[in-house]
């Protein structure tokens, strides 16, 4: 799978190194681009009635007149309907004169039901949001039910960051091209963009190669090789240990939910690390999982040292407070052994005024891996400025708060972006809404935990826990709640350390 995810500008680029390179010149891209078009048109709506093809001014419109061209060479019904000509000696203007239909004015776009509607007003130059005559025909399809095609993207979604400042085409299928570019995975760009199809028009592996991106789709090719499998001499131990923080007698049934993920993960034995009022409650709903009072950062400090954790989860359940600061502090000061500490729910909210102290804690290099697994409020307690910080897109907020904490943040929602403080990002697609259930969250903290508990890097740890997460959650579909995720993810493992 091409992982890659590419900034329009980065498009532009590879768009620029794919010519020079050849063989392809700009309208041989355009010609590919255009072909491959109409090839989907073609192939999913054989019996369709007339397909009306709307250009903009730019390449985007290019694309636009050669699938009009060949949609009206294989005998279909083809109207065209243009905001303005192309700008003299592009491209564009190239394809538009091959075209031999008469363009007739957007602004008096009609047509009749059963037609079909390709998208070619706006691509990867989209500027401003779309008013006027654009914005009129994406009211006027709506207002039909038409089904769109998008070329490259459904106009008004931004390629950067999948949002539609103004009106936004709905296609049922989006036709891109080399690879796919963020706004098709962020929300609300994923919402409008329908199938995407990523159409291979002649910009070579080695060109995309050579643009150092830093933003991926997340997956199994992102992280599959760190993946932890256990040595035929492995024992529990070496296969990691997690601890996990209990709240009070009244809050603990998220901690279990870590505990048993971070189990099912493969952690070799994991510890509910529970205050004395809450052991009787722990203890009835605990089998394989051990339990340890922890009352104080000294009895902390004691099972650190004795039981050497490898991972562990602070957070689900725990109450805010000064004692949730002073554990996470104490795990991040750790002498050697802990690998990591995901802070998640309240561990997180309990910096909320001092976040700058977490952030200090986590800096040393040698230290444990800091993971945050915000939801969009979390996010905004510790980030608050970037998180108001409307240009910013999702993955560039989650990139600045990687930065500034040193750790790896995993900002939640239908479209999770893992970040790293080197600048990789991932974006995750394969979730579904089903997984907006109480304790969700809880489940995908004890995953990561559990992770890193077993020596995978924290980035990869972070990737492979919210993939395996979502796909376990899609995979159950509805009905499903956090009890279900653990034991849901053993199929998704399974699959993924299947003997080749
Ligand atoms: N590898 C590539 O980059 C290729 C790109 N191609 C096509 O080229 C497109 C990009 O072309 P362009 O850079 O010309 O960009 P667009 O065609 O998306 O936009 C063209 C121009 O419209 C103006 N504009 C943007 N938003 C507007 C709005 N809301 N209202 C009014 N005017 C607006 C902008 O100033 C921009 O210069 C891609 O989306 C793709 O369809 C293909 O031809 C094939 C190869
Ligand atoms: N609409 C959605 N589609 C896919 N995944 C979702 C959606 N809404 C929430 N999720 C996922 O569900 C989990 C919810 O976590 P969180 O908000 O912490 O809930 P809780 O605190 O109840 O466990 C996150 O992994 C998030 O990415
Ligand atoms: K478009």
């Amino acid at each position: 799978m091409r992982i890659e995810l590419l900034s329009p500008a980065e498009m532009g680029e590879a768009d620029k190194r794919a010519i020079e390179a050849g063989p392809f010149d700009g309208i041989g891209l355009m010609h590919n681009a255009g072909a491959a078009i109409a090839r989907e048109v073609l192939a999913r709506y054989p019996a369709a009635g007339p397909v009306h093809v709307l250009c903009g001014p730019g390449n985007n419109g290019g694309d636009g007149y050669v699938v009009a061209r060949l949609l009206a060479e294989s005998g279909a019904a083809v109207s065209l309907w243009a905001s303005g000509p192309p700008r003299a000696g592009s491209d564009a203007a190239i394809a538009a004169a091959e075209c031999p239909l008469e363009p007739l004015p957007l602004a008096d776009f009609s047509a009749a039901p059963g037609s079909i509607v390709v998208d070619a007003l706006y691509g990867a130059g989209l500027s401003k949001p779309l008013d006027g005559e654009a914005a009129r025909a994406v009211e006027r399809v709506a207002g039909l039910g038409l089904p769109v095609v998008a070329v490259d993207l459904p106009s008004g979604i931004s390629g950067d960051s999948g949002r539609a400042t103004g009106p936004a085409f709905y296609a049922e299928l989006t036709v891109t091209f080399a690879r796919k570019k963020p706004g098709h995975l962020l929300m609300p760009g994923r919402g409008h963009c329908g199938e995407v199809v990523v159409a291979d028009i002649g910009i070579g592996d080695a060109v995309i190669g050579g643009l150092q991106v830093r933003t991926f789709e997340n997956g199994p090719a992102l992280w599959l090789t760190a993946l932890p499998v256990p040595d035929v001499d492995t024992h529990k131990y070496r296969r990691g240990h997690v601890g996990v923080f209990s709240g009070g007698p009244a809050s603990t049934g998220a901690a279990r939910l870590s505990a048993l993920a971070a189990a099912r993960s493969g952690a070799g034995a994991v510890t509910v690390l529970s205050p004395a009022n809450a052991l009787m409650v722990n203890a009835a709903h605990l089998t394989s999982i051990m339990l340890r009072k922890i009352d104080d950062t000294a009895e902390l400090e004691a099972f650190l040292a004795e039981r050497r954790p490898s991972a562990l989860v602070l957070g689900p359940g725990f109450g805010v407070g000064e004692k949730a600061r002073d554990f996470a502090l104490a795990v991040l000061g750790a002498q050697g052994g802990v690998e990591g500490l995901v802070l998640d729910a309240d561990g997180l909210t309990a910096f909320r005024q001092q976040p700058d102290l977490l952030f200090a804690a986590a800096a040393p290099k040698d230290g444990p891996a800091l993971v945050l697994t915000p939801h969009d409020g979390e996010f905004a307690r510790l980030f608050p400025d970037l998180a108001t910080d409307e240009v910013l897109s999702k993955p560039e907020r989650a990139r600045k708060a990687a930065a500034r904490c040193h750790g790896i943040v995993i900002a939640k929602g239908p479209d999770t972006v893992i970040a790293a403080p080197d600048g990789r990002a991932a974006i995750n697609a394969n979730g579904a809404p089903w997984l907006a259930t109480a304790g969700s969250g809880d489940v995908l903290a004890g995953l990561v935990a559990g992770l890193l508990a077993q020596g995978m890097p924290a980035f990869e740890a972070a990737c492979a826990a919210v993939w395996m997460h979502a796909e376990a959650g899609s995979h159950f579909g509805p009905g499903l709640i956090a009890e279900d995720l653990p034991l849901a993810l053993v199929p998704v493992l399974r699959a993924l350390i299947a003997e080749p």
